[in-house]
């Protein structure tokens, strides 16, 4: 019957779509014995179609011989009571016992799914005289299928993930935000490879697909970013959808880590405690659940957030591929992000860009960088922000005025302080901040007000009615930046003299935790928080060590010692005094990076602009020792950079490759806004090639770079390929353009080239800009103008969206060009769009290179053929179009032509 019938069977239990009847049959023959825990284990592999698993379970059901085949029968029977078949119901219907408790049997399945309350039941059970406490303690023993205790499992973990998961942490102190209500998308993009490819955006989807992957082998995922771009908030995002449902529901189960948090784990642990006792603790059957997970790594998704605030540095050096052996938890988690542990399950790890080692490198199946907001993102959050729509639009009207606080809104965390202090920004009584630590002060101002029943409007009151909280929260900060810690229990808050009125202030949060152990910790709005309160210690303290203002400065050194000022060792366990080796040039920078952040905030609280501030608290000749301190530092440490440069090869231009901490250092003249800094240590830059290429500066970077370099002794030809300008910043750095050289791959577009291209025509270094970037034909009649302008252009427009009908407002511009040598390639101006060119190129001495990869076809290889003809200088004209014999043939008969001239 089971052979003859097979396809019915399939058809019957595969109908309703859901797995629900064959489910209750597995079930029905696992009460009755007849199929194993490992039967089940290959007949319902998720993720795999319904029918396949219907089929493997006829097929299993069959091999096992005809009892199985009976008792198959009658399951089918008590599941589908409408499937009869002719000479199989009778022997069905004689072995048939239509009791109640039969009628139980046929409804197990669903009745174990939406049975809750059993104790409830089984009081009532007893209180009606069927049952016995004996008979209450057998039900009671663990008698459910694996497959229910493991679907049990899933809801526990992805109702606790939901619950995590729907509210952001930055809007503490009272008010309560959901993330679904604020959530932004972030800008999204692959690594830029140095094949000079467009750069590449991808979405969240993505994060887990196969876009970008550099290595099969390999099972992590690295999301990086800048301090406040979004990381956290997009794996909450990732946490969230997955919970509901929504995404990433290849993945049956999803355990997110905070690295943040797995620093305080003071015991050996191994993978198995990792899960259940940081993530989510199995009520029951917890060895079986945990086979499930080794058994199916392909359906666990484990996200581990914030890498670079983990206390060690990754390493792969000690191997742990035993997932029950027990040891110090940052060992555990290299092992799994190399996959020696727990080999397939799919890992998103988030980090600063910082502290991704080479040797981390290696064990990447790929990278994904989050970029914070594009424009139209900061628009989209600010409009979510407010209730109010008239409120969203004055906070952006005011945005359009000031460039420089437009730029900082890329930032996720900036955009966030703009958003919360719009009253402040609005009201018109101060100037609107144009620095990141202005910024963070109005944040400052804006929580005090919140919660302060004197009504102050004048900074001078407010400072000085809480600098104590100032100075207690300032303690703590400094003493966790100190020592890479983030999370603070009460008595490190005690001990920092913390408190409850100061935790009343909204800086600092409850920690969230999945974790079993529920002792209460406290962490602040965000790391960058926290250091804007370490600079403000800094400046407030009386007790700091005098060399703690120079050693912020030192953090390119690799052999820094700590922060670390005596007076404070006392609030630090002893676990945090022990510094670990510090072992390599790129994590000691990621471990220095809050440091920097610190002492960038410190360079703008010392600023002439805020000092009045302090001036309410502190002696005025205090204040003003450290602010000449800092600004001596700072010009030490770029003289100190400028020094390492070597000397140029004879004959070459002697040309800096700035690393990451010149662009810190440029950031923290900038927080100062005192030329006089700016000017001085400039004045020590003597090269005449500055290469500030793949340096990550976005907008925020631009204007710092603006600032600083208008201070420039002599121009140098400043290279800023490679990086994410955007067009907020390309206007920023419109007053240092005439040392600019080139700006390919920097996510400009039509809306930034045309102040850009006004200047433009002005500047004779400005010779090779735009390709990779993000222009259409709505710019190209600026470039027309430039081209009739300017004679010494010699690349232009290459990977970029200009049509045929932007190449023919080109094409105006080109008949008065002769410089161009590189044009168009990347784009799509087809055929049309290379008759207007090959026109407008017709005597064209200088060209290299031309449309290559345009979709171009025969027609635009005829008209091109002219070009062809006088044009010696072609070395590479239409690769990659769509060009055919006819087209082919007056090519070639064009170049016989130009061979013979
Ligand atoms: N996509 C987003 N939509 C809405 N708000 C966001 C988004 N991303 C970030 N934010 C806001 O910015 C704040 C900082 O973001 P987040 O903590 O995610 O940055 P991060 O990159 O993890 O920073 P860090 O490296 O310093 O830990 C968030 O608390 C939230 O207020």
């Amino acid at each position: 019957f089971v052979l003859r019938q097979r396809v019915d069977i399939v058809n019957a239990l595969c109908r309703s779509g859901s797995s629900e009847y064959l489910e209750s049959v597995l079930d029905i023959l696992l009460s009755q014995e007849q199929l194993t825990w490992e039967d089940y284990q290959n007949i319902l592999v998720p993720g795999r179609s319904l029918h396949t698993n219907t089929r493997q379970l006829l097929d299993l059901v069959f091999s096992k011989g005809v009892e199985p085949c009976m008792y198959l029968m009658t399951a089918l029977q008590q599941v589908l009571p409408k499937f009869t078949r002719a000479g199989s119901n009778e022997n069905i219907n004689e072995e048939r016992d239509v009791t109640s408790a039969h009628a139980l049997m046929t409804q197990r399945a669903r009745l174990v799914r939406e049975l809750k309350d059993v104790d409830g039941l089984l009081d009532a059970l007893v209180a009606s005289g069927h049952f016995s406490s004996l008979d209450c303690d057998v039900v009671k023993l663990p008698t459910r299928t694996p497959s229910q205790q493991f679907s049990r499992y899933q809801k526990k973990l992805s109702s606790s993930v939901l619950a995590q998961s729907s509210f952001v942490g930055t809007y503490g102190g009272g008010s309560v935000m959901r993330l679904d209500d604020i959530y932004t998308e972030g800008q999204l993009e692959l690594p830029q490879d140095l094949s000079e490819a467009n750069c590449v955006c991808v979405t969240l989807e993505d994060i887990i697909g196969v876009v970008g992957t550099v290595n099969t082998e390999a099972d992590t995922v690295l999301l990086s970013g800048d301090a406040g771009s979004g990381k956290s908030t997009l794996l909450q995002r990732l946490h969230l959808l997955w919970a509901r449902g929504a995404a990433l529901q290849e993945f049956l189960l999803l355990f997110p880590f905070s690295c943040r948090r797995l620093n305080s784990e003071q015991r050996e642990l191994s993978v198995i405690d990792l899960l259940f006792q940081h993530c989510c603790w199995p009520d029951r059957d917890k060895d079986e659940i945990f086979q499930f997970i080794l058994d199916n790594p392909h359906l666990i998704l484990f996200t581990f957030d914030g890498l670079d605030e983990l206390k060690d540095t990754f390493s792969d050096e000690q191997r742990l591929c035993c997932p029950t052996q027990c040891a110090p938890v940052p060992i555990v988690l290299f092992n799994l992000l190399q996959g020696c542990l727990m080999k397939g399950v799919r890992k998103i790890v988030s980090s600063r860009p910082q502290a991704v080692s080479p040797a981390l490198k290696k064990h990447l199946r790929k990278e994904v960088i989050l970029k914070g907001f594009s424009p139209s993102g900061i628009d989209s959050f600010v409009r979510k922000h407010h209730n109010d729509p008239t409120v969203a639009v004055k906070v952006l009207q005011s945005l359009k005025t000031n460039r420089a606080l437009l730029g900082l809104c890329h930032s996720p965390v900036l955009c966030w302080i703009v958003s919360q202090c719009h009253k402040e920004l609005l009201d018109g009584h101060e100037e609107s901040p144009k620095t990141i630590t202005h910024a963070y002060l109005m944040i400052l101002q804006h929580f005090f007000q919140r919660h302060s029943s004197v009504n102050t409007t004048d900074g001078l009151s407010w400072m000085l009615q809480h600098h104590t909280t100032v100075l207690h929260l300032g303690q703590l900060a400094f003493v966790g930046i100190n020592c890479s810690a983030y999370v603070f229990s009460q008595a490190e808050l005690n001990k920092c003299g913390v408190t409850e009125m100061d935790v009343g202030s909204g800086f600092l949060i409850q920690s969230k935790s999945m974790s079993s152990n529920h002792i209460k910790t406290f962490e602040f709005l965000h790391v960058t928080i926290q250091c804007f309160f370490a600079a403000a210690f800094i400046v407030l303290s009386t007790t700091i060590e005098h060399c703690t203002i120079p050693r912020l400065f030192k953090t390119q050194d690799p052999l820094m010692a700590p922060l670390g000022s005596t007076c404070f060792h006392g609030c630090l366990s002893s676990s945090e005094q022990q510094q670990k080796p510090l072992d390599d040039r790129d994590t000691i920078e990621a471990k220095h990076q809050n440091i920097q952040i610190t002492a960038m905030f410190l360079c703008g609280l010392l600023s002439q602009r805020h000092q009045f501030l302090w001036l309410q608290c502190c002696s005025r000749a205090n204040i003003e020792k450290r602010a000449k301190l800092v600004a001596k530092c700072l010009s030490k440490s770029l003289h100190k950079h400028f020094k390492s440069i070597p000397q140029p090869v004879q004959g070459e231009k002697k040309s800096m490759h700035a690393m990451p901490g010149f662009v810190w250092l440029i950031k923290c003249i900038y927080e100062m806004q005192e030329s006089a800094v700016a000017k001085d240590a400039m004045s020590k830059m003597d090269v005449q090639h500055l290469k500030l290429t793949y340096c990550n500066i976005g907008p925020v970077e631009c204007t710092a770079l603006a600032y600083v370099l208008q201070h420039l002794k002599n121009p140098v030809g400043l290279q800023l390929d490679y990086n994410s300008a955007g067009d907020v910043g390309i206007e920023q750095l419109l007053p240092c353009l005439h040392i600019c050289q080139s700006l390919r791959n920097n996510n400009i577009s039509d809306e930034g080239i045309s102040k850009l291209i006004t200047k433009g025509i002005l500047c004779e270094n400005f010779q090779k800009i735009l390709f990779n970037n993000k222009l259409t034909d709505n710019s190209m009649k600026y470039f027309s103008e430039l081209l009739k302008n300017r004679q010494n252009f010699f690349a232009l427009l290459g990977n970029n969206n200009i049509s045929a009908e932007g190449a023919k407002q080109l094409a105006e511009g080109l008949k008065l060009n002769h410089s161009l040598k590189y044009l168009l390639w990347g784009n799509k101006i087809g055929d049309t769009g290379a008759e207007a060119l090959a026109y407008a190129l017709e005597n064209s001495k200088s060209l290299v290179w031309l449309l290559v990869g345009n979709g171009v076809g025969n027609a635009g290889a005829f008209a091109l053929a002219n070009v062809i003809r006088n044009c010696t200088s072609l070395e590479e004209l239409l690769t990659d179009n769509c060009i055919t014999r006819p087209g082919v043939d007056s090519l070639r008969e064009a170049l016989q032509h130009n061979i013979r001239v």
